[in-house]
């Protein structure tokens, strides 16, 4: 047998036990590299514990609580590093449609310039979080470092969007769908296809979290649904997009809306002055946003131009409350998902006066919307 140097010294290096020793150490190490690899990617699609210890200290402004400056801003990255956004954050919409903003009244413009800022940190929060990941000129360009942080599967546009409307109860669908095994969403409002549209479609699918095959991308935003353009774009980025807009009572709604400016503006004119025009009339002011978002037909003729009823779905914010388990199980059929949340993922919270889940996605506790849904309405006038 011919003498080769390298068996030798593969032979003199395992015959040593020190360098034995060695050796496996390295596959150990090397090993566990690629556990921590998969399991960040794993974990990625797993509920956070970093964002539950905070969010269990219920705040109304988690966007404010966390990725503001300093230290929150670090919790902000780490969190968002670690995990898709969060359900459960407690973000409203207080967007006006641009037509809706002229017509309103200057406490209106007010409340939607506090909205915007808050918004606007969020999304200054999401540009910084790309680009510190190797985005460049908003393109999506995923360094090495987002895609070994950000784990398994991919980026995609969504496939179905809670496109509306505001104050319908958006936030209980999405935060109830997220305990779908094949629903992956994003936590905030991205106002893709109102405000940001000139970002363009691959600043979008950055915000998405990755997902598998098979999982289904959503995102809601329930300003698209008085949004002009929104049907337009919305079908350049596909034609099979399915639209789901959880719709309730009008008047209940307007009233809802104005609670929420309420909160925030307690010296805005009453309910009923903002609603009329003419009290001795009754002639009512359908320029007042309240209003105008609730004349559901006009904004879903402008849907119909663009997609078939049969890719749109109504779901009722009225039984959103009494029977979520009933509501869910029409979503989970239109998106064609088999039907796994069920009456036994909810129960009636006393306190709280609404359903709640027993276990909300990324938490092994039982979890209520926070204190800014389910608001009490000021007595109006029937
Ligand atoms: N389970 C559960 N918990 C709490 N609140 C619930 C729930 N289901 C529906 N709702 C109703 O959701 C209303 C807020 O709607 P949205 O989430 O669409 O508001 S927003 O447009 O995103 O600001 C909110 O409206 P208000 O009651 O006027 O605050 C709730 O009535």
């Amino acid at each position: 047998m011919e003498y080769s140097p390298v068996c030798h010294s593969l032979y003199a290096f395992w015959s040593s036990p020190v360098k034995k020793k060695l050796l496996l150490l390295s596959i150990m190490f090397l090993i566990w590299v690629y556990m921590l690899y998969s399991c960040v990617g794993y974990c990625s699609t797993m509920p956070s514990l970093v964002v539950d210890t905070y969010r269990g200290k219920e705040s109304s402004s988690p966007v404010k609580r966390t990725e503001n400056t300093g230290a929150g801003a670090g919790v902000g990255l780490v969190s968002r590093l670690l995990t898709k956004p969060q359900p459960w954050e407690d973000i409203e919409s207080d967007y006006e449609e641009p037509s809706v903003r002229t017509a309103s009244r200057d406490l209106l413009d007010a409340d939607r310039t506090e909205e915007w800022d808050e918004q606007q940190q969020q999304m200054m929060m999401m540009r910084g979080f790309s680009g510190g990941l190797g985005l460049r000129n908003g393109a999506a360009e995923p360094s090495a470092m987002s895609s070994f942080s950000s784990g398994a599967g991919s980026k995609k546009l969504p496939q179905a969007i809670i496109i509306g409307v505001k104050k319908g109860g958006t936030r209980a669908l999405l935060e109830f769908l997220r305990v779908h095994p094949d629903i992956r969403a994003v936590g905030a409002e991205p106002h893709f296809f109102d405000r940001n549209y000139d970002n363009g479609l691959e600043w979008y699918r950055e915000l998405m979290p990755k997902t598998l095959e098979g999982q289904i991308t959503m995102e809601k935003t329930p300003s698209y649904f008085v949004t002009r353009e929104a049907p337009a774009r919305i079908s350049a980025m596909s034609r099979d997009t399915k639209l789901i807009v959880v719709v309730r009572d009008p008047v209940t709604r307007a009233i809802s809306d104005y609670t929420q400016t309420l909160s925030k503006k307690p010296d805005i004119p009453s309910f009923e002055s903002l609603t009329f025009k003419n009290r001795t009339t009754g002639l009512i002011d359908t320029s007042w946003s309240a209003v105008q978002i609730g004349i559901y037909a006009k904004h879903l003729d402008n849907w119909l131009q663009y997609f078939p009823m049969e890719q749109l779905l109504f779901v009722s914010g009225e039984r959103l409350i009494s029977d979520p388990a009933g509501e869910l199980g029409r979503v989970q059929d239109f998106l064609g998902l088999k039907r796994i949340i069920t009456d036994k993922h909810f129960y009636f919270n006393q306190t709280k006066g609404f359903p709640c889940l027993k276990k909300a996605e990324g938490s092994s506790k039982p979890h209520c919307l926070g204190k800014t849904k389910g608001r009490t309405h000021p007595n109006i006038d029937p």
